[in-house]
């Protein structure tokens, strides 16, 4: 890989490893942009598009879109947010996936219940920013900083492995990410306030470098958003009464208008929607009461929205 094999393509960064890994690969997939990646390479050339992939650590992607050192990446909302980067991004498309939150977190069985027994003890995280953001509201609501004698709340950098802080006699707790709560119950403590709710994100850069780049750029989030609404949705079809059909619209009102279609049986006709995937046992099941006949669920590979 040399510098001039880069000239002119569109940056794309993708985290290069952790949570958000395999679920960005796949969504590569289904897009369609092919790329072979060389072992222990962090840049590669996509075969079938003017794209180069640029694998980062997640953390540092809104920093290296921001300054516009590449066109376009996927990372959490939460990171974008610490790394101070939200007026330089722009959150094109929310992707449904990295879904967690970030939580003051404390031991579960210790003198501390709320957040404000917390403020002005020492709390170990590695979102620094975002805590410091945090804790200096409810320091000042408490009147701990500003005048007077009293301390603020101490935040402290960790890199990693945040949750062991309090047990190492190291924080009186922490903000961490939380999303099955698996990681915060094996180490003993539970969540006494939210931060943030974050998600993974499509950003571009507000002040594009190459701006004559838009129209791929604008390609690749149709693609993804595409990928996104085909895991989101399915495909019901059933066959209905005629005279029922406005009370089977409400119930299957699709994404513009459910397509109807005659049967060759009086007065029935054959009824197809897209329906939110998660919806979809909840929506037969109202199909049947009002008399819907040969109801069936297809998933989809790919659409455009
Ligand atoms: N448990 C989780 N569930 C869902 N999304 C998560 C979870 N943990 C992290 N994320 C999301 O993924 C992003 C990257 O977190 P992750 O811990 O995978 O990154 P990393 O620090 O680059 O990897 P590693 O911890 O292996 O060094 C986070 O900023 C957050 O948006
Ligand atoms: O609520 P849970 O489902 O248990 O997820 C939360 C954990 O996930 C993340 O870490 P990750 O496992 O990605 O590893 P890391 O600590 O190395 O970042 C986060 O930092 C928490 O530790």
């Amino acid at each position: 890989m040399n510098a001039e094999s880069l000239d002119g393509r569109l940056l794309f960064a993708i985290p290069k490893k952790g949570r958000l890994y395999d679920k960005c690969i796949s969504l590569l997939a289904g897009a369609d942009i092919k790329f072979r990646r060389h072992h222990r390479l962090d840049v590669c050339v996509a075969l079938n598009h003017n794209v180069a992939l640029v694998f980062l650590p997640a953390s540092d992607i809104p920093s290296f879109v921001g300054k516009g050192n590449v066109d376009l990446g996927i990372t959490g909302h939460d990171v974008i947010l610490e790394a101070q980067m939200q007026d330089h991004v722009t959150e094109i498309l929310r992707l449904g996936f990295g879904k967690c939150a970030l939580q003051v977190q404390v031991p579960e069985h210790g003198d501390i219940k709320t957040v404000d027994d917390l403020a002005g003890k020492r709390v170990v995280t590695s979102f620094e920013v975002l805590s410091g953001e945090y804790f200096k509201g409810v320091d000042q609501r408490l009147g701990l900083i500003g005048e007077g004698e009293k301390q603020g709340t101490k935040i402290e950098y960790v890199g990693g492995s945040v949750e062991a802080a309090c047990a190492l006699g190291l924080a009186d707790g922490i903000v961490d990410l939380v999303e099955s709560g698996d990681t915060m119950r094996a180490a003993g403590l539970h969540a006494i306030a939210t931060v943030l709710q974050t998600e993974a994100v499509l950003i571009r850069s507000t002040t594009p470098k190459h701006p004559h780049l838009s129209p791929l750029v604008e390609l690749i989030t149709k693609r993804i958003a595409g990928v996104i609404a085909a895991e989101a949705y399915v495909v019901i079809q059933y066959n209905i009464d005629r005279d029922k059909l406005p009370e089977a619209k409400t119930i299957t009102p699709g994404r513009r208008a459910p397509t109807v279609s005659p049967l060759e049986e009086n007065n029935w006709v054959a009824v197809s929607a897209m329906v939110v995937k998660k919806k979809a046992a909840e929506t037969m099941d109202e199909l049947v009461r009002i008399g819907a006949q040969d109801i069936m669920v297809f998933n989809l590979d790919n659409c455009r929205v």
